[in-house]
């Protein structure tokens, strides 16, 4: 600005000018530089959304990778507890030199230790302590049971097939296999739950709602990727025919229970008519699974043990209860599934007082089937009573619960408990036209009003001519619920039907009088309610060899089976220290004392370590080892091992089987009386 030649006022005016000018450029520089302040927050913001991402991404990918690690952790352990159980024979996929068959196994020598000592340890759990009636009925059954039963209309699985190579599926097995994966990819919350929320109805959907998702998720056939057949119903239970000549159609039975419901009226007799009372039957059954998976847990012949406790309706008290009350496990009610909640830890009288478990009866076996799956090894962490939801239920159960046990196949149903009603016995009476009902005494008798129906001979005579004994017969067959309903239609419409096997005939009050009288009576006549526990064996033996399954820490990865002296497939090795004649004697004398105890003894003489030969032993889950040494020939002491602690002691060899016994029938413990008695022995060849 030239300043020179203004005059004051000018002057001023410039200068105003100036500052006004200088005032508007302050504004800017101000307003960019509060842009650029904004500028750095929003590239500080983008920068720090950018590493968020990048957290989240890389956390996901964690998340995933610990979800495949977690799969393939599960694989791996299978995996080696397979190699493991088939080297040492616990099973045998059969027929296997012709390359076996889809859900058929033997039990190898191990194998078939494991379930006889289960199958002894059950039968003295329920069927001794319970007083129950065991029974044995053939497998082979006539077509009019299962019928009655309803197997042969309802035992069905939808399936489908690959349309190229005719492969077949279970289709809620597809479907749920693939509703799993999308769930476990889907980001989007709500499409998750709503996902869950189909997953969770599997067990509800019928042939056509079946097809209708599997084309809606256009699910194809797995590996070939083909297109896949509509559902259609498949019945999993083998027919054959019974006799040459081929028109008695039999079937394998799909379960033991149906044995004793036939064979009710023999049994409530020999029990001398009085109720409750258990029968009980171990036994095969068959199942023609459409694609037996998940290796023993789904095959398609496998043991049962199945009890049926007969009860009066009305009192489903148990006089033992009392003794199971205040166990606590792992319960999963109805209303925490619903709720998408977790298990919870209550006692079974808390689960009966507030409703949880329908009667004292279920609860009972509930709680002694907890106790015998504890005692034969599984982990109760690792277990849970699920009760089911109601569409799970048949129309007639009262409550049903599934023991389930976790491994690394997920949740598997082990041992069903049901509270069947009446329906088993009233299907096979309706059917066999033999009466399956029980009568009860009271303790006195009481007066009670009941309803009289006297036919009118003369009026029915006259009306029905030739039938008339027939219709009479009918009349006199109704139950007092047919007469009450029959009485109300006379009172009300003047007649009433009555069905008869030729048809229905009209009934008008001349020709029936039905009256409430006053009757003294001593009992009444009733259908038994059925509690049935039903075991499936194989799947609680395979269970177990999960949860007893372990890598020994130490660079040979030695692996182990922690089996409960109950369920260890032999009870005691007795190992010579070396191949030589001089310890024959003393091992001799220590096998037969064992023999002589009542326990499975396996003698080692092979030439192998000591080291290699205590391996062997935990491999296959030996819960105690002898040793004949030189010591022994000098004091006539022997050592005994403990498995998984892999302590030893020096014990007299004239106790030593003794000592084992106690041991085994869990008398006397480890750590608390044979450490603190005998000597211990430092571990050399370990
Ligand atoms: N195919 C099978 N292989 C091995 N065990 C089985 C098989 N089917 C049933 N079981 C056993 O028999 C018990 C009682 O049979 P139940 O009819 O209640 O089973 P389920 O409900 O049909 O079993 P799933 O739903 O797993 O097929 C089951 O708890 C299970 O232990």
């Amino acid at each position: 600005m030239a300043a020179e030649g203004m005059t004051p006022e000018e002057l001023e005016a410039a200068l105003q000018a100036k500052a006004q000018e200088t005032e508007k450029q302050a504004d800017t520089v101000r307003a960019m530089k509060a842009k650029k302040e904004e500028k750095a927050v929003v590239a500080a913001a983008v920068d720090k959304l950018k590493e968020l991402k990048k957290e989240l991404a890389e956390l996901t990918k964690a998340q995933a990778a610990s979800d495949t690690a977690g799969a393939d952790n599960k694989q791996v352990f299978r995996a080696n507890l397979n190699k493991v159980l088939e080297q040492n024979l616990f099973f045998i996929p059969s027929f296997k030199i012709y390359g076996g068959v889809g859900g058929l196994y033997d039990y190898g020598p191990t194998g078939a230790a494991v379930k006889s000592n289960l199958t002894e340890f059950w039968r003295s759990h329920f069927v001794l302590e319970e007083n129950m009636l065991p029974i044995e009925c053939p497998a082979v059954t006539p077509h009019c049971v299962l019928k009655a039963s309803g197997h042969v209309d309802r035992f069905l699985d939808m399936m489908v097939h690959d349309m190229e190579t005719k492969a077949f599926f279970r289709a809620d097995h597809l479907l749920g296999d693939f509703l799993e994966k999308l769930i476990a990819a889907e980001k989007d919350a709500a499409k998750k739950h709503e996902l869950e929320l189909v997953l969770a109805r599997l067990d509800e959907y019928k042939q056509e709602e079946l097809g209708a998702l599997i084309k809606q998720f256009d699910i194809k056939a797995p590996e070939t990727g083909n297109a896949l057949s509509e559902p259609y119903p498949f019945n999993l239970m083998f027919q054959t025919q019974i006799g040459p000549a081929g028109n008695s159609i039999g079937f394998m039975r799909p379960e033991t229970a149906q044995g004793i419901f036939v064979n009710f009226k023999e049994l409530l007799y020999y029990n001398g008519n009085k109720l409750p009372f258990a029968a009980a039957q171990i036994g095969q059954s068959y199942r023609n699974e459409i694609a037996p998976r998940a290796g023993l847990l789904r095959v398609r012949e496998f043991t049962q043990f199945e009890i049926e406790h007969f009860v009066d309706p009305e009192d489903k008290s148990h006089k033992k209860f009392k003794r199971v009350a205040d166990i606590a496990f792992n319960l999963y009610p109805r209303e925490e599934q619903l709720q998408a909640k977790g298990t919870v830890k209550l006692s079974l009288g808390d689960a009966l007082s507030k409703g949880i478990i329908a009667n004292e009866t279920l609860a009972y076996f509930i709680g002694r089937t907890y106790l015998f799956l504890e005692k034969a090894g599984i982990d109760p962490e690792r277990m849970r009573f699920r009760q089911h939801l109601q569409h799970e239920m048949a129309h007639y159960a009262c409550d049903c619960w599934d023991a389930e046990i976790e491994c690394s196949y997920g949740w598997v149903e082990c041992v069903g408990l049901a509270d069947r009603s009446a329906f088993d016995l009233d299907a096979h009476s309706k059917a066999s036209k033999v009466d399956l009902t029980a009568f009860k005494k009271f303790d006195k008798p009481i007066e009670t009003e009941v309803l009289q129906l006297d036919p009118q001979m003369k009026e029915v005579g006259k009306v029905f001519k030739k039938e008339a004994g027939l219709v009479k017969d009918a009349l006199l067959a109704l139950s007092d619920e047919q007469k009450t309903t029959m009485q109300a239609q006379l009172e009300g419409a003047g007649e009433a039907e009555l069905a008869m096997e030729s048809g229905t005939v009209k009934i008008t009050p001349d020709t029936v009088k039905i009256k409430t009288v006053k009757k003294k009576i001593s009992g009444k006549t009733f259908t038994p309610g059925v509690i049935e526990p039903s075991f499936g064996i194989g799947r609680i033996i395979y269970c177990l060899y999960e949860h007893s399954f372990y890598t020994r820490p130490g660079s040979e990865q030695r692996t182990v089976f922690r089996f409960s002296p109950v369920a260890a497939p032999i009870k005691c090795t007795v190992f010579p220290l070396l191949q030589q004649q001089k310890f024959e004697e003393s091992t001799a004398q220590v096998a037969e004392a064992l023999t002589r105890a009542g326990l499975s003894r396996k003698v080692d003489e092979t030439g192998a370590s000591i080291g290699k030969r205590y391996a062997r032993t935990d491999e296959i889950g030996v819960p105690f080892a002898i040793t004949v040494d030189h010591t022994t020939l000098e004091d006539n002491t022997v050592t005994l091992r403990e498995r998984d602690s892999m302590e030893q002691v020096r014990i007299p060899l004239l106790e030593v089987a003794e000592v084992v016994r106690c041991l085994c029938e869990q008398h006397i413990s480890w750590k608390d009386d044979v450490m603190s008695k005998y000597p211990r022995q430092e571990a050399k060849e370990e």
